[in-house]
């Protein structure tokens, strides 16, 4: 009997797991690609971008050719826009802080399908953790921290911080902001500043499974897979501040 063909696609393994295995697999390319600082800055950057996004690309047109792919790092396509099922990816989020030697950046790799995130995974490769949709849940304690960015208070970050009597709390990175807020680091991460789907699309996925508020500013559900793939704002937060979260925001002028 002939073997089965190399490559085939895989149907014993499921979408979460997949979507697991992707963020840390490319996690450990990306990690491989700064060995021993042979490369620095830009160019090493440029390089775990583009070497990230070859090995996810390949492994999701193996395992699920029928699904549709929009990737920061990757040319998009109408196509996804007719499909059910589509992966949103960001193969290295904190590209900054990763061509820096920093710990705060992340690999997304999110499922959705009709525009919801499904089945979800964040890896956090300097630091070896793996935030997934079937196995995370909510900090018991609040922090008293809101996440910010690693320049510091915005105006809308400023108002929250005021309002909900939060210290701010800097990280970069969209995906290790949320898992900051998973882990417990911090009870919020507010963006009004915009973004593309791939940088908060698995971090969302991973932050509602795990039981935490996270809406538009107006309190509707972040919707994706739209034809200009932009967010312009969001929050997540611990589910016990969300009302007046929302209240805050609300009044932002
Ligand atoms: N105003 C904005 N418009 C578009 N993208 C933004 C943005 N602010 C942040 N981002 C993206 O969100 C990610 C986290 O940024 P930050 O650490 O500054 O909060 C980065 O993704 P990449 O590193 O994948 O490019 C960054 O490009
Ligand atoms: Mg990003």
């Amino acid at each position: 009997m002939a073997p089965p063909p190399q490559g085939a696609s895989s149907t014993a393994l499921s979408d979460v797991e997949l979507a697991a295995r992707l963020a840390r697999g490319a996690g450990e390319v990306l990690v491989a690609a700064r060995h021993r600082s042979l490369l620095t800055g830009r160019m090493l950057g440029d390089v775990g971008d583009a070497v990230a996004q070859a090995w996810i690309a390949a492994v999701l047109t193996t395992h699920r050719p029928h699904d549709a792919i929009l990737s920061e790092e990757a040319r998009d396509s109408g196509a996804r826009l007719r499909s059910e099922r589509v992966w949103i990816i960001d193969p290295l989020d904190g590209t900054r802080e990763y061509a820096s030697g920093r710990d705060d950046w992340a690999v997304h790799i999110a499922l959705t399908v009709d525009g919801a995130p499904t089945d979800c995974a964040v890896s956090l490769p300097a630091t070896g953790e793996l935030f997934r949709t079937d196995e995370v849940s909510q900090a018991d304690e609040p922090s008293g921290r809101l996440v910010v960015s690693r320049y510091g208070l915005n105006y809308d970050t400023a108002w929250v911080a005021d309002r909900l009597s939060l210290r701010p709390y800097s990280v970069g990175s969209a995906g290790a902001k949320a898992m900051a807020v998973v882990r417990g680091d911090a009870d919020a991460y507010v963006h009004g500043t915009g973004q593309y789907e791939w940088d908060n699309c698995a971090p969302i996925g991973v932050a509602l499974a795990a039981g935490l508020h996270c809406s538009r500013f107006d309190g509707s559900p972040v919707v994706y897979n739209r034809s200009r793939p932009y967010v312009r704002d969001f929050v997540i937060c611990r589910s016990d501040i969300a009302e007046e979260m929302l209240s805050a925001l609300g009044d932002l002028f």
